[in-house]
C-alpha cells in the first residue's frame, strides 16, 4: 500500500490542461488563464484629478488667501480644451483630465467662491496634489495577469479596464463519471429489495462542477465485465474517467480487473487511507482513470484528497487541498492503525477564538447522515497514539472551497 501523499503525487504527475479556448470576458468567471493578459491601453490615459475641486498651478497657492480667476470646467469625459491661463483655476471633477499647465488639484472644501467668477484658496497645495498620473494603474503592453490565474471578479475588472474583450483560457476538463454495481438505482426510481440508491454520483457531479470541470454522465455499469468495458469505451474523449465502486477485491469488483483486461497501465490499487483503502489509478491508453471505492463516505473523502486536486491540475490551477489547522480535541480517540485516517467531526470556535473539534459517532464509511453533519475531518497520521480531551489534533475544514 502506498501513502496518501505518494498516491496524490502519482496522480498529479501526468495531469495538465488538454486545450485552450478564447472566451468573451463575461464568460470567463472562474476560468484559468492560458496566456498572460497584456494591457491594450494605458490607465489612466492622461493625468486625472482624484478629487472634485480646482486645477491650479501649485505655485499660485503659496501665499495665503490667493484669489484665482475661474477659466473653465473639466468634467470626466469632457476635459478643458487648451492650457490653463496664468493666475487662473479650472473647475475640475473626479476622473477629469488635468488641463495643460496645471500641476495640482485643490479640493473644493479648501476653497471659497468669491462670487465674481473667482475663487479664494484657503490652503497651499504641493505640486502633484490630488493627481492620478497617466499610467498609474498600467501602461499599454504591461502584463496585468499571469498564466494560471483563476479568474475572480477582481481579475475580470482589471481585464475589462485593460480593454481586453477576448481572453485565452484553458478548456474545462471533461470528467467522465461512471458508477458500477448491480444494486444501484437512481434517486426516485422504483426500489427492489436489495437496491441501493446511487448517492455518490450527484455529490461528485456537484463537486466536479464546483472545481471547474464539465461532467460527462455515463450510464450505471452492471457488475459484468462486458458492461463495464462498454461503459468505459463510452468515456473516450474524457480528460479523466472516475469510476465509483468495484474497486475492492470481491468477485464482482471489476474495475482493477477491467484495467488489466484493457492492458491499462495500473499505477496503484490500494492506498494506506481510512476510509478509502481500495482506490485505483492508472491510464487506459491515454485516458487517466481514477477508481473510487463504493462506500459513499470513502468515495467522497477520496474525492476531496485526490479528485479535487486532479481536476485543478487538468484545469491549469495549482492543486488545492483544504489547509490543515490545529484544534483541541473535545472527546477521545483510540490509537490509529497503519492507515492515515480522516474522521468525521464538528469544529467550532469558542468565545476567545480557540478552535475545538468533536469526533462524530458511527464512524462507518457507509453512514452518510453523520457525514452530512460534519464540517471538518480530523486527520490522524498512521500509528498516531490515543488522544484525550484537549489534546491538539489536526483538522481539515469541509468548506465551500473544497467542493465536498
Ligand atoms: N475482503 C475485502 N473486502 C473489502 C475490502 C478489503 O480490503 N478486503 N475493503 C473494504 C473497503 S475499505 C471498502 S471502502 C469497500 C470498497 O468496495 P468497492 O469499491 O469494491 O465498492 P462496492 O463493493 O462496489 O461497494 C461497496 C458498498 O458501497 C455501495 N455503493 C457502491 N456504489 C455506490 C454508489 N454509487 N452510491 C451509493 N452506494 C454505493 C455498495 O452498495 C456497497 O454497499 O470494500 C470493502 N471490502
Ligand atoms: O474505504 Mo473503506 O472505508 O476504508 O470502508
Amino acid at each position: 500500500m502506498i501513502s496518501v501523499e505518494e498516491a496524490r503525487r502519482t496522480i498529479l504527475e501526468g495531469l495538465a490542461p488538454q486545450g485552450r479556448e478564447s472566451l468573451m470576458l463575461m464568460a470567463c468567471y472562474d476560468r484559468v488563464l492560458a496566456a498572460p493578459v497584456l494591457a491594450r491601453r494605458t490607465q489612466p490615459p492622461a493625468d486625472f484629478s482624484a478629487m472634485d475641486g480646482y486645477a491650479i498651478r501649485a505655485a499660485d497657492s503659496t501665499s495665503p488667501h490667493q484669489k484665482l480667476k475661474l477659466a473653465g470646467v473639466s468634467r470626466a469625459g469632457a476635459g478643458f480644451d487648451g492650457p490653463l491661463p496664468a493666475r487662473s483655476a479650472i473647475r475640475i471633477f473626479t476622473g477629469a483630465a488635468l488641463p495643460d499647465g496645471a500641476d495640482a488639484v485643490i479640493m473644493q472644501e479648501q476653497t471659497e467662491s468669491s462670487g465674481d467668477q473667482h475663487i479664494i484658496l484657503h490652503k497651499s497645495v504641493q505640486t502633484g496634489a490630488n493627481i492620478r498620473r497617466k499610467g498609474l494603474d498600467f501602461t499599454i503592453g504591461d502584463p496585468v495577469l499571469e498564466v494560471g490565474t483563476s479568474l475572480s471578479p477582481r481579475h475580470l475588472a482589471v481585464i475589462a479596464a485593460a480593454n481586453v474583450p477576448w481572453v485565452e483560457v484553458y478548456r474545462k476538463p471533461r470528467i467522465g463519471l461512471l458508477s458500477t454495481g448491480d444494486e444501484l438505482v437512481q434517486t426516485g426510481e422504483t426500489l427492489g429489495k436489495d437496491a441501493i440508491i446511487d448517492s455518490i454520483s450527484p455529490a461528485l457531479s456537484a463537486m466536479i462542477i464546483a472545481r471547474g470541470g464539465d461532467v460527462v454522465h455515463l450510464p450505471i455499469a452492471r457488475d459484468q465485465p462486458d458492461q463495464l468495458a462498454a461503459a468505459i469505451a463510452m468515456a473516450r474523449g474524457c480528460d479523466l474517467l472516475v469510476t465509483v465502486g468495484g474497486a475492492s477485491v470481491g468477485d464482482y469488483d471489476l474495475v482493477a480487473q477491467a484495467m488489466q483486461d484493457e492492458k491499462a497501465n495500473l499505477a496503484f490499487w490500494k492506498v494506506a487511507l481510512k476510509p478509502g483503502k481500495p482506490i485505483v489509478f492508472g491510464r487506459l491508453r491515454d485516458m487517466p482513470l481514477l477508481g473510487l471505492p463504493g462506500n459513499p463516505v470513502s468515495a467522497l473523502v477520496c474525492a476531496l484528497l485526490f479528485l479535487g486536486p486532479a481536476i485543478d491540475a487538468l484545469a491549469g490551477r495549482a492543486p488545492r487541498l483544504p489547509h490543515p489547522q490545529a484544534a483541541r480535541l473535545a472527546g477521545s480517540l483510540a490509537a490509529n492503525g497503519p492507515r492515515e485516517a480522516y474522521l468525521r467531526a464538528v469544529f467550532w470556535l469558542d468565545a476567545e477564538g480557540h478552535a475545538h473539534v468533536k469526533p462524530l459517532p458511527k464512524d462507518d464509511s457507509s453512514v452518510l447522515s453523520i457525514f452530512a453533519q460534519a464540517n471538518a475531518l480530523i486527520l490522524r497520521p498512521p500509528h498516531a497514539p490515543k488522544a484525550e480531551t484537549d489534546d491538539p489534533v489536526t483538522i481539515l475544514l469541509l468548506d465551500q472551497h473544497c467542493g465536498i
